[in-house]
């Protein structure tokens, strides 16, 4: 991979210090994270003691970055202390193992063992503080066993962001709060309130009871390895680098900043951060909360990456349109505006179905069926918002598609072969080649329990859109979305022109286009009628995606099938021998309704008209492509220039008198030069090898018509196959008098002027001031004007009345197939 300037230069920075470096998904900032290891190894790792930390989220995200720095170490020259061990100067893990080892040397120095409650003692625990303060809180509706699962979340709450003294947390926003629900939890938590009080002396002696039971909660272990960290001399790290640091407690932030060793002008702590991807209400850099709550001045220390080099153009689209129009993501200060780079792929594919079990049908199809051909198992990710819905894809997946469902705790065998079970949460950090995200229906995402639970609704709504963008950015190449029942409302606010309906075909999701933008509005039978927004989607994917001008579009095409006339709802028309004829006919239902009748319409429709290639039948959820031979085929082909009426177009010229025939082709753009046949080879004729040759209005074939001498154009021919016939104009041929002797309508008839004529010949005459076109028999002193078509007669007039104009030299003739 080529790092690009911006990359290399935030790895290879000499600023020293803390700094933070933000970026969107997929935009390198592990990657230069990463990178940045040798780079300080090599440069500001003075002393033996040394050290560089790189923390991350999860176990799985360790392996990770392990796997990646494991490939940059052996390709850098590591110069200095080649007695130590890669392992000796720097440490890859994730931030609970780090906490945890403190929590032990913790309880190792005072000599204490305690265990990690269980969720059944931690809960008997607080009901005993509940009851025990209840009669002191008497006033305090809080104070309630009703409201135990508040209380146990707003306690892990004060804990992890170390509120330790009450005149704190009395005084502190309180951001991303959880109760049990509205109805039952406070509706607010006041500043200086006595619930705050009363809330804190529950905590108090909660811990106090923890302790007395050889007891403690994860919050605990946290706290606990902060004082030892802050109170003993442990190693502090030259340099740490901690990656998805938005989503880390504020516990956790400060157990690093207290291991930074931050006395040496050369140490370093870098935060890598996206605040659209912070995805959990205990993390303490939300709403816009910056780096001086942690003592730290950003200022000019901050640095962004807005490309996103993971996925495709069409994958990052999607995935920004969803977050775009959240106030409360772009109008945070940490948030980096994402840029789109060209990595051209398909669009994300959008599906639903009425039942779980038809969902996750399709999803083990589509592993079967499709995916598995193209990608390795190990490349494929199936991700949920919940367990729940991962166990469901376990058991239909089966044995029939090796797969393996993980947890966050766990760590991944990325190079396993199989398919990795993964919910939004655990998936974050990482990348696939492809991600299918399932269950992406109403309640589900945002989930309708943590909505509910929270005080602070449009906070969850946030986070777990933010949930679905952490999803949608792990592909890198296809992503996959399915849904069974209601659609997420997020969904909607994913723009439809990015997602694809199939894979098979190019059609993109439905969208729903304003009236005002309708196209034939004069056609439209019911323009506000449901079947019309399915046929508007369609019409402009057929313009956009499929290319075809909406010169050859129609809708409504009346036909005749068999005693009945039927309506096609759009028709795609294309030019056959010079002929628009229909090409392509779309049957149309509204949203929700079975095609079936349809595709027995549209096959019917196309047995009567023998032009029609494909019939497409869709309800702007399921698409549908059909052949001539009633096949279900993926797609109808793409528009191409030969479908449209040609401005080149095929002639022979006919000389009369050789009885000799010269093909030719000209544009009718451009009448000045024309293509003929010389020695096997098109060559192209101008300038002096043309002469030019005024037309005049039309001649009448049929009765004489009268030659106004105007001239209403040039034609040019060529000089060679004219002879000594120099003195020539043309006429345009209209009926149908002479096509016995091949002088058809429309054709152009080259005339050599003169004023007498051989007997037999054929002539443009002119008669009572009316000029023809015939054959000409003089008879004494009566001329017949034979016409060359039995279905005429032929003209007697006496010499006298007739004025012979020219005689017929040849004949320009289209050439039709
Ligand atoms: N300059 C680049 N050119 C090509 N690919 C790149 C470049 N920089 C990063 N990548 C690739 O883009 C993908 C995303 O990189 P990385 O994981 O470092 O991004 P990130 O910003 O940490 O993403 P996230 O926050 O979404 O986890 C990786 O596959 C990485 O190899």
């Amino acid at each position: 991979m080529q790092l690009n300037m911006e990359q290399k230069k935030l790895i290879n920075n000499t600023v020293m210090g803390h700094s933070v470096l933000k970026g969107v998904a997929g935009s390198g900032k592990t990657t230069v994270a990463i990178n940045r290891i040798p780079f300080l190894l090599n440069n500001y790792c003075m002393e033996e003691s040394d050290h560089v930390l790189m923390v991350t989220f999860n176990k799985s995200l360790t392996r990770y970055i392990e796997y990646i720095y494991k490939d940059i170490e052996e390709d850098v020259q590591l110069s200095i202390f080649e007695n130590l061990k890669s392992e000796d100067r720097v440490t890859i893990t994730n931030i609970d193992k780090l906490i945890f080892s403190y929590f032990l040397m913790y309880n190792k120095k005072n000599k204490i063992k305690r265990d990690i409650t269980t969720e059944q003692q931690q809960q008997n625990i607080l009901k005993n503080c509940i009851c025990e303060l209840k009669d002191t809180y008497r006033d305090i509706k809080v104070v309630d066993l009703k409201n135990l699962v508040f209380l146990k979340k707003e306690i892990a709450w004060i804990k992890a962001c170390n509120f330790s003294d009450l005149e704190v947390y009395q005084s502190v926003d309180r951001l991303g709060r959880t109760s049990v629900n509205n109805s039952e939890g406070p509706q607010k938590l006041l500043k200086n309130s006595r619930t705050r009080q009363a809330i804190f002396e529950i905590m108090q002696l909660y811990n106090k009871k923890l302790a007395e039971a050889k007891l403690c909660d994860f919050e605990d272990v946290s706290l606990s390895a902060l004082e030892y960290i802050r109170t003993d001399p442990v190693e502090k790290y030259t340099h740490i680098v901690i990656d998805e640091s938005q989503d880390l407690s504020k516990t956790q932030l400060e157990c690093l900043m207290a291991l930074y060793g931050s006395e040496k002008e050369y140490s370093s702590i870098m935060f890598v951060s996206d605040i659209a991807q912070s995805i959990y209400p205990t993390s303490w850099m939300i709403k816009g909360r910056n780096y001086t709550s942690l003592g730290l001045d950003m200022t000019g220390k901050s640095s962004s990456l807005a490309k996103n080099y993971r996925t495709t153009t069409q994958i990052a689209q999607a995935a920004y349109s969803l977050i775009e129009n959240d106030a409360d993501i772009v109008e945070d200060n940490n948030y980096v505006k994402p840029s789109l780079i060209d990595r051209q792929g398909t669009y994300p594919v959008l599906k639903g179905f009425p039942m779980l079990g038809r969902e996750l049908q399709y999803v083990k199809d589509l592993i079967q069926e499709k995916l598995s051909s193209k990608f390795s198992y190990r490349d494929i990710a199936i991700v949920a918002r919940t367990k729940r819905l991962l166990e469901e894809a376990d058991r239909v997946l089966g044995s029939d598609v090796p797969h393996s469902l993980f947890n966050a705790r766990e760590s991944i065998d990325f190079a396993a072969e199989n398919v990795k079970l993964l919910t939004m949460h655990s998936i974050k950090g990482l990348e696939f080649k492809v991600v299918i995200l399932i269950g992406l229906s109403d309640k589900v995402i945002p989930n309708q329990a943590a909505v509910l639970e929270s005080e602070d609704p449009a906070l969850i709504n946030t986070m777990e859109r933010k949930l679905l963008y952490v999803g949608m950015t792990r592909a890198t190449e296809r992503l996959y979305m399915s849904l069974h029942g209601e659609p997420s409302k997020f969904l909607r606010d994913i723009d439809g022109t990015f997602l694809k309906l199939q894979d098979s075909s190019l059609i993109r999701n439905y969208y729903r286009l304003p009236v005002q933008e309708y196209l034939f509005m004069d056609r439209i039978p019911d323009p506000y009628g449901k079947e019309e927004q399915v046929r508007q989607w369609l019409i402009r994917e057929l313009m956009g995606i499929y290319k075809y001008p909406v010169s050859l579009i129609n809708i409504e095409y009346r036909l005749q099938a068999f005693s009945q006339t039927g309506y096609v709802d759009v028709v795609v028309c294309i030019n056959r021998n010079n002929q628009m004829l229909p090409y392509i006919i779309v049957e149309l239902k509204q949203r929700g309704y079975e095609l079936e009748s349809a595709i027995g319409q549209v096959k019917s429709y196309m047995a009567v008209i023998p032009s029609c290639c494909y019939a497409i039948v869709s309800n702007g959820d399921e698409f549908h492509v059909y052949n001539r031979n009633n096949e279900q085929v993926d797609d109808i082909p793409m528009f191409d220039n030969s479908m449209l009426p040609t401005s080149v177009k095929n002639y022979k010229y006919v000389d009369i008198n050789r009885n000799v025939e010269h093909k030719f082709m000209m544009d009718s753009e451009n009448t000045s030069e024309i293509v003929v046949e010389e020695y096997g080879q098109e060559i192209t004729l101008k300038g002096n090898r043309l002469v030019k040759i005024p037309v005049f209005t039309s001649i009448a074939a049929g009765a004489p018509i009268e030659l106004v001498d105007e001239m209403t154009d040039v034609r040019y021919m060529p000089y060679d196959w004219l002879a000594n016939h120099l003195e020539t104009f043309m006429l345009k041929v209209r009926g149908d008098s002479m096509v016995n002797a091949r002088i058809d309508d429309g054709d152009y008839i080259l005339i050599q002027k003169q004023a007498s004529a051989d007997n037999g010949q054929i002539v443009a005459v002119e008669v009572d001031g009316n000029t023809t076109l015939k054959r000409l028999r003089m008879m004494g002193s009566m001329v017949l004007l034979i016409p060359e078509n039995q279905e005429y007669e032929p003209i007697a007039v006496s010499a006298d009345q007739v004025r012979i104009i020219g005689v017929a030299v040849g004949v320009v003739k289209k050439v039709i197939g």
